[in-house]
């Protein structure tokens, strides 16, 4: 590989929007994640829910919920930290979203120690929460993605398509 996958770095989009890899070619989050307001360890955010994301009649599938909470959990911390992964996330899913109607969400960084963040959010409509999400980051370690491009180069394929570490 020519590239080093370790170097991208974050740069706004030409619209000047913050966006990850699958969405910055459309310079859209197709999540429809827009940032509202953003002060030290706080973001704001207004989401609508795209209606292709519906789950139940009208509602969002939660795992388009689930997206979104990683998505503003990172963005809080990677406008200190660029080099971000999520080690885990959790939702709680307390009132149906509504599709293709602004909601709020609010994310915060709530402890950062060496490569550890704890980060969490609430997701709300007209003040009632609809979901809250609490997520780990890491730093990433250099090379992350070499890495597991060399892990993956590794990895064989058997017959039968299973994969077996060569
Ligand atoms: C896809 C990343 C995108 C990042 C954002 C980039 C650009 C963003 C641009 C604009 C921003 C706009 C919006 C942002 C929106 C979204 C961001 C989404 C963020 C994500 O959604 S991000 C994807 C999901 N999240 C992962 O995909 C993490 C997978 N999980 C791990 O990567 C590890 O789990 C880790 C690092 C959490 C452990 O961290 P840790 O602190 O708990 O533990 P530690 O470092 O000690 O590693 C423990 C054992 O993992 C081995 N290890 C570590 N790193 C490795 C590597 N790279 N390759 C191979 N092995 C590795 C160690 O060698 C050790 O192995 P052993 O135990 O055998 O010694």
């Amino acid at each position: 590989m020519s590239e080093d996958p370790d170097a991208s770095a974050i740069a706004p989009s030409p619209s000047g929007r913050l966006l990850c890899g699958g969405c910055a070619p459309h310079d859209a989050c197709r999540l429809g994640v827009e940032i509202a307001d953003a002060r030290d360890d706080v973001v704001r955010f207004e989401v609508v829910c795209p209606r292709s994301w519906h789950g139940g009649p009208g509602v969002a599938h939660g795992g388009w919920t689930a997206a979104v909470f990683d998505d503003v959990l990172s963005v809080v911390a990677l406008r200190v930290e660029p080099r971000l992964v999520t080690k885990s996330l959790a939702v709680s899913y307390l009132r149906p979203v509504p599709v293709e109607r602004p909601v709020q969400v609010l994310a915060r960084i709530d402890r950062h120690v060496g490569r550890q963040w704890e980060v969490s959010a609430e997701m709300t409509l007209a003040g009632t929460a609809l979901a809250t999400g609490r997520a780990e980051l890491r730093t990433r370690h250099p090379h992350h993605f070499a890495r597991h491009e060399a892990w993956l180069a590794r990895q064989t394929l058997s017959p039968n398509g299973s994969h077996a570490e060569s």
